[in-house]
C-alpha cells in the first residue's frame, strides 16, 4: 500500500513543485502590472464558482484576467439562488424545528417559539450578500477586471459585452473560458407554468413570503428534498411526487435512499414514488395537480397551495452567440468538452454546469481551477471519481464513489462495511443517532471504492472519505488511522474496520 501511495504521489508532487515556481513567476508579474484594460490572456463569461474561482485562479497564476457576469452580483446560481441562500433556509429551519420539538428533552423548556419567517428570509439575504460581497473584495484583491455585463461571441478571441449600466463594450482576450451555468428545466411540453409566487422553481420556493398549507414537491431529487425539508420543518404539509421508485436523484446508494426515505417519512414529509406528473393548474387561489402512475393507468388530482417544480436543471447558453464561432453542444444542449476542457473552438475553454458532469459547485470550482492550469501550463487535474455529493436535510446524506448496485451491475468483486450512529457514543450523547456509514471495497485488494453515509455531519464526514478514494487508500489503512474519541467521525473508522476485520462497537 505505502509503494502504490508513493508512487501515486510522485506526479503530484513534482506538480506541486511546478506549481510554486508559477506562483513566484506570478507574484513578480503582480508588482510590474498596469491598470487592466485588455487585450486579456484570459476572460471568463459568468461569474459562478466554475468562472469567479477560474479568475482568481487565472490571476493568481499572473494572466491579465477579466470575469464578465451579467447579473449584477457575483457568485452565480449557487452564492445568489442556489447552495448558500437553501443552506441559510435549512439551518435555520433545523433551529426552529428542533427548538419546538427537541429541546424538551434536553431539559430545555422553551416557551412562545414563534416563526418570524421575514427575519428567517432576511438572514437567508445577509448571508448571501456578505458572500457575494466578499467575491468582489476577491476579485479586487487579485487584481481580476469584474465586468458587468452581458456577453456574447464576435469571434473565437473577441466579446461584446451589454454593460449593466448602459451601453456596450468589446473585450479581446486570448483565452476565453465559458462558465455560463444551468438553469431550471421547464417542465416538458410546458404543461406547467412556472410563475415563482404559487408554481414556484428553488429560486421561489427560497423566498415564499408565508408557509404554504400544502406543498407539493414535483421531483424527489435533491432540490425537492431540501426545499420540501425547509418547508415541512417550518410547518407545511409536504407531499412528493417522484417519478422513480427512490428518492435522492442520480448516483445515491439504493439501501441509503430507502433508510433516507423511511427518516424523511418520520418527520412527516409524505412521498408518492412510482408517479408522474402530468400538469398543474391554479383555480381560485389553489393548484391542482395531475398525476399518475409512472408505469401509466391510475390518475390522482393533489390539490396544493404552493407547488415547487423541482425536476432537473438544463445548461445555460442563451445569448452567447455561439453559432457564430460554431461551438458544438450536445442533445442535451451541453457544451462539448475534451479532457482539457477544450471546446471544437480553440482557445474557447468552458467548464461547470454548462458542460458535462454533476451539476455542483465544488465540481465547476476544480474544473475552473484545472482550466486556468492548462491555459498557463499545459497542465491540469480533477477527479471525477471523487467529487462528493451532499443532501443538506437532517440527518445529512453524503456519498463518494461507487454505489453498491452499480459494483453489482458492473460484476465488481467487493466487500461491504456498516456501522450505525446508534452505537457510536457521541450521537448517543447528541441525541442524534439515526443513520448509518457504508463502506464498499474491492475485494481483492480492499481499495475504497464508495462511502455512504447518512447520518449527523455527513456532509463534513464525507471529506475523508474523498481524500482516501483519491489517495488510494485501503479500508485497512482508515480502520488502523486514530479518529478522536468521542466524535462521529469514530463511526467512519469502525464501519472501516467491518469491511477489513470487525467494529468494536458493533
Ligand atoms: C437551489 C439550489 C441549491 C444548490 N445547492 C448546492 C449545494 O449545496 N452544493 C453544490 O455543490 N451545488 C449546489 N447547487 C448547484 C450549484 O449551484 C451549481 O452547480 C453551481 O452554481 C454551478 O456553477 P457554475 O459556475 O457552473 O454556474 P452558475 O453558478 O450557474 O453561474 C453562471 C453565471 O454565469 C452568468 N452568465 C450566464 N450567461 C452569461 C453571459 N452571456 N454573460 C455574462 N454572464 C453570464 C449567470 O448570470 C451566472 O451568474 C444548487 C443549485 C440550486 C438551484
Ligand atoms: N446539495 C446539493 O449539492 C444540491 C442541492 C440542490 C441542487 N443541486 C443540483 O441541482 C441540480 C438539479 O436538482 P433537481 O433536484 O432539480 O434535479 P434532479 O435531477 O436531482 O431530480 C429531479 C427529479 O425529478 C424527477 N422527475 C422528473 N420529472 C418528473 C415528473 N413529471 N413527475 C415526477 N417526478 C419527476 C426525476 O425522476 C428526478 O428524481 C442537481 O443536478 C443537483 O446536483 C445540488
Amino acid at each position: 500500500m505505502l509503494q502504490r501511495i508513493s508512487q501515486r504521489n510522485a506526479p503530484r508532487a513534482a506538480r506541486r513543485l511546478r506549481q510554486a515556481s508559477l506562483q513566484v513567476g506570478c507574484y513578480q508579474a503582480y508588482r510590474g502590472l498596469a491598470t487592466p484594460s485588455g487585450p486579456y490572456d484570459a476572460v471568463i463569461i459568468g461569474g459562478g464558482p466554475g468562472g469567479y474561482v477560474a479568475a482568481i485562479k487565472s490571476a493568481q497564476l499572473g494572466l491579465k484576467t477579466a470575469c464578465i457576469e451579467k447579473r449584477g452580483a457575483l457568485g452565480g446560481t449557487c452564492l445568489n439562488v442556489g447552495c448558500i441562500p437553501s443552506k441559510a433556509m435549512l439551518n435555520n429551519s433545523h433551529m426552529y424545528h428542533q427548538t419546538q420539538h427537541d429541546l424538551q428533552r434536553r431539559g430545555i423548556d422553551v416557551t412562545g417559539v414563534s416563526l418570524n419567517l421575514t427575519q428567517m428570509l432576511k438572514a437567508k439575504d445577509t448571508s448571501v450578500t456578505g458572500l457575494t460581497k466578499g467575491v468582489e473584495m476577491l476579485f479586487k484583491q487579485n487584481k481580476v477586471d469584474y465586468i458587468k455585463g452581458a456577453a456574447s461571441f464576435v469571434s473565437p478571441t473577441r466579446l461584446s459585452v451589454d454593460l449593466l449600466e448602459g451601453g456596450s463594450t468589446e473585450v479581446e482576450a486570448k483565452n476565453i473560458i465559458i462558465a455560463t451555468g444551468s438553469e431550471v428545466s421547464p417542465f416538458p411540453g410546458g404543461a406547467i407554468e412556472i410563475d415563482e409566487k404559487q408554481i414556484v422553481s428553488s429560486t421561489g420556493a427560497l423566498d415564499l413570503q408565508e408557509v404554504p398549507k400544502k406543498m407539493v414537491v414535483i421531483g424527489g431529487g435533491i432540490i425537492g428534498l431540501e426545499m420540501g425539508s425547509v418547508w415541512s420543518r417550518l410547518g407545511s404539509e409536504v407531499t412528493v411526487v417522484e417519478f422513480l421508485g427512490a428518492i435522492g436523484g442520480q448516483g445515491i446508494d439504493d439501501e441509503i435512499a430507502k433508510q433516507f426515505q423511511r427518516i424523511l417519512a418520520k418527520q412527516s414529509i409524505k412521498f408518492k414514488l412510482n408517479t408522474k406528473v402530468l400538469s398543474a393548474e391554479k383555480k381560485d387561489g389553489r393548484v391542482f395537480i395531475k398525476t399518475e402512475a409512472a408505469k401509466g393507468g391510475k390518475e390522482e388530482t393533489l390539490e396544493a397551495d404552493v407547488v415547487l417544480v423541482a425536476v432537473g436543471r438544463r445548461p445555460y447558453t442563451e445569448g452567447l452567440n455561439l453559432e457564430a464561432i460554431g461551438v458544438e453542444k450536445d442533445n442535451k444542449g451541453r457544451i462539448v468538452i475534451d479532457d482539457q476542457f477544450n471546446t471544437s473552438v480553440k482557445g474557447v475553454k468552458c467548464i461547470g454546469d454548462v458542460t458535462f458532469g454533476p451539476m455542483l459547485a465544488h465540481k465547476a470550482e476544480e474544473e475552473g481551477i484545472a482550466a486556468v492550469e492548462y491555459i498557463k501550463s499545459g497542465h491540469g487535474h480533477v477527479n471525477y471519481a471523487a467529487i462528493p455529493s451532499v443532501v443538506y436535510t437532517h440527518p445529512e446524506v453524503a456519498w463518494v464513489g461507487r454505489t453498491e448496485q452499480d459494483l453489482k451491475a458492473s460484476g465488481v468483486k467487493y466487500n461491504v462495511g456498516k456501522f450505525p450512529f446508534a452505537a457510536n457514543s457521541r450521537a448517543k450523547t447528541n441525541l442524534d443517532t439515526e443513520g448509518q456509514v457504508k463502506f464498499l471495497s474491492e475485494k481483492e485488494t480492499d481499495r475504497v471504492l464508495g462511502v455512504h453515509i447518512i447520518g449527523p455531519n455527513a456532509g463534513e464526514m464525507i471529506a475523508e472519505a474523498v481524500l482516501a478514494i483519491e489517495y488510494g487508500a485501503s479500508s485497512e489503512d482508515i480502520a488502523r488511522t486514530t479518529h478522536a474519541h468521542p466524535t462521529l467521525s469514530e463511526a467512519f473508522k469502525e464501519a472501516a474496520m467491518a469491511v477489513c476485520s470487525k467494529s468494536i462497537h458493533f
